[in-house]
């Protein structure tokens, strides 16, 4: 996917007497999918020169093969990731480069996205350096803080510390009403990541596809995702023990996951499929390159996971999902019959594919989540909310100084 980053500010901001700064912070792969098309967006607004795109380097990997996919230009990586690192210690180092950071470049304003250790401490790092926040991806709420965990608490605590929150849907804004947020410093947006999305359906890249396992016309191609935290310590054997009966019992069907590089998923899903062992209807693959995975997903008669982004895209594709969790952030997929919520043990597994192969979703109601996550325009629309905080900011501060003139 190629897109350029172009030199010229856009007319709107020309009238600036002093071009703002901004900083992107991201450190997973889904937040580099999400995050991808704001920064080309901000890149024409405010000119390349002036927006820097930050990698923690949180997970290597997935990071290196989203960046190469989406072909973006990533300006500092932090490259933090360590192969014993604990959720605190990501924290606090992502903490201490960014504070040093800004300390030399200090930006106008810094913008996180979603529910990560990246997001949170750049949040952080930005609020006790009186940067504004901007949050991506505001108000997905599960109200459950162990589930999923650790994301849920890190998303509330966001809120807390952001002053402007561009939520995707208007079930978010309302989530974040609730919690006493004002609805002036919030603007519904869509999903940057399905921006991602279109972008990757107009080059489709077949060739995983192309290698057949079994020869068979008709069968079905069901896409498997799984690795959230919570279910390590337990859940996913279960789902694993739920997943070999499944295939049996749908033996002229295609499954394919592509695993987790954590090692703990491995080492789990590995104990109930080795290596070598004959499951002939089961492939169990590296992860998949982002355009690969969008190609499948289009080809997919169904997918299964547990992961918030393939929530957004599979039902965009029409591709009807069963959300392995107990709850969801996204319940509005569920409202409009594009999936179901089977737990986290994947009780019924079996049935509920049965179920799902048979009936496709409605058109109409994929057209309805279509509309939700804006239509593939969502990134131009955080980049004009974001241009019109900055320009307010600058307002404020000029009025600020005026007055400070004035009384000294
Ligand atoms: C439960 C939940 O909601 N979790 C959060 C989590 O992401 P989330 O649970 O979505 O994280 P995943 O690691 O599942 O990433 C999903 C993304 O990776 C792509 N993919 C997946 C497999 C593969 O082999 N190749 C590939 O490219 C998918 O197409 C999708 O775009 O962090 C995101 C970033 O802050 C948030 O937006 C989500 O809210």
């Amino acid at each position: 996917m190629r897109w350029k980053r172009q030199k010229q500010p856009s007319p709107t901001l020309r009238g600036q007497d002093k071009m703002s700064k901004i900083a992107i912070i991201a450190g997973t792969r889904p937040e580099l999918i999400k995050l991808a098309p704001v920064v080309r967006a901000l890149d024409i607004l405010f000119g390349k020169e002036n927006v820097t795109f930050y990698c923690t380097g949180q997970h290597r990997k997935l990071l290196d093969q989203a960046v190469d996919s989406l072909n973006i230009h990533v300006d500092v990586d932090f490259k933090l990731m360590t192969n014993t690192q604990s959720s605190a210690d990501i924290h606090k180092r992502v903490l201490t480069v960014l504070e040093k950071e800004f300390a030399q470049n200090r930006p106008e304003i810094l913008i996180v996205q979603g529910d990560t250790a990246s997001a949170f401490a750049g949040a952080m790092s930005g609020f006790l350096l009186n940067i504004p926040v901007v949050h991506v991806e505001a108000g997905l709420r599960t109200h459950d803080l162990t589930n999923p965990w650790p994301e849920e608490g890190l998303r509330q605590m966001i809120a807390r510390i952001t002053s402007l929150h561009l939520a995707p849907t208007d079930q978010a804004k309302d989530n974040l009403v609730k919690e006493g947020i004002h609805s002036d410093t919030i603007h519904v947006v869509g999903n940057p990541g399905i921006d991602s999305l279109v972008l990757a359906r107009q080059e489709p890249n077949a060739q995983f596809l192309l290698k057949p396992v079994k020869g068979g016309t008709k069968e079905k191609l069901i896409l498997i995702t799984m690795h959230r935290r919570e279910a390590l310590d337990g859940d996913l054997d279960q789902f694993c023990v739920e997943l070999a009966k499944t295939i049996k019992q749908h033996s002229d069907n295609r499954f394919v996951w592509p695993l987790h590089p954590n090692p703990k998923v491995r080492e789990t899903v590995r104990r109930h499929f080795p290596e070598g062992s004959k499951h002939l209807n089961l492939q169990l693959v590296e992860p998949l390159p982002y355009q690969e995975m969008i190609t499948m997903l289009d080809y997919a008669d169904l997918v299964i996971s547990d992961s918030g982004g393939m929530q957004e895209e599979a039902p965009y594709c029409g591709v009807p999902i069963i959300v392995v969790r107990d709850v969801t952030e996204r319940p509005e997929i569920i409202d409009l019959g594009l999936g179901c919520l089977i737990g986290s043990q994947a009780k019924n597994l079996s049935e509920a594919v049965t179920n799902h192969l048979s009936v496709r979703p409605q058109s109409s109601a994929t057209e309805k989540w279509q509309k939700i996550q804006g239509h593939g325009k969502a990134a131009d629309r955080v980049a004009e909310h974001i241009v019109n905080f900055v320009n307010q900011n600058q307002k404020n501060a000029y009025k600020h100084n005026k007055h400070r003139h004035k009384t000294a």
